[in-house]
């Protein structure tokens, strides 16, 4: 099953209604209801559950946003911790050229420090990595074709279903 977040469910104008602790709290109160309803029952029927943003998401935007790390994981620390957290990454100019197609930008789309989101995003996969997640970096730059970054996804996720029960392995890059 494919998700995403923030839900549907969840007005995209809270972004620019809201900042700091307000907004961490409504993407807070978005990701239990989108647990309770939608991803507790789908993994008692599903294999693989796969979710476009979850806690990570927070740990970069929402520090980003004014809030420390720990208001961030105690916002989240009741939330249950994905299997495999696979993080996409990209090279400044694939983000720039990205950016620019993008029509109307927010405040979380960068402002241009590619150095800082990259050590932001650092701190988040150290992070999940010490939770006990499996970490798996993808490099999604534009010279790799959409279709060949899903045909690495598709095979982490099969690499893990096979090893359910061995225990977890190291962090790995794609
Ligand atoms: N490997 C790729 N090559 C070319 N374009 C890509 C690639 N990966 C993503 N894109 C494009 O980049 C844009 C931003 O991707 P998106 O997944 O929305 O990023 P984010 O969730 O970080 O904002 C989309 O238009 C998407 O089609
Ligand atoms: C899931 C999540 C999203 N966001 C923000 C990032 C984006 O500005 C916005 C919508 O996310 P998203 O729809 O994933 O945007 P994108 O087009 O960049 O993939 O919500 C947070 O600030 N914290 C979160 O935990």
């Amino acid at each position: 099953m494919l998700t995403k977040e923030p839900t549907p469910a969840f007005d995209l104008t809270n972004e620019e209604r809201h900042n700091g602790l307000a907004l961490a709290e409504l993407l807070a109160a978005d990701r239990a209801q989108h647990l309770r309803q939608i991803i507790v029952p789908a993994l008692g029927t599903e294999d693989v559950v796969i979710t476009d943003r979850y806690i990570a998401s927070s740990m970069h935007f929402q520090v980003q946003d004014g809030l420390s790390f720990d208001q961030v994981r105690q916002l989240n620390a009741d939330f249950i911790l994905p299997d495999i957290n696979i993080f996409m990454m990209a090279d400044e100019s694939s983000l720039d050229s990205r950016r620019s197609r993008r029509g109307v930008l927010t405040r979380f789309d960068g402002v241009g420090d590619f150095a800082g989101e990259v050590s932001s995003w650092r701190v988040v996969k150290g992070h999940m990595a010490s939770c006990g997640v499996q970490v798996v970096i993808i490099q999604n730059n534009d010279d790799v074709a959409p279709e060949q970054t899903a045909y690495t996804m598709a095979k982490v996720i099969m690499e893990r279903l096979e090893e359910v029960g061995n225990g977890r392995p190291e962090s790995t890059s794609y």
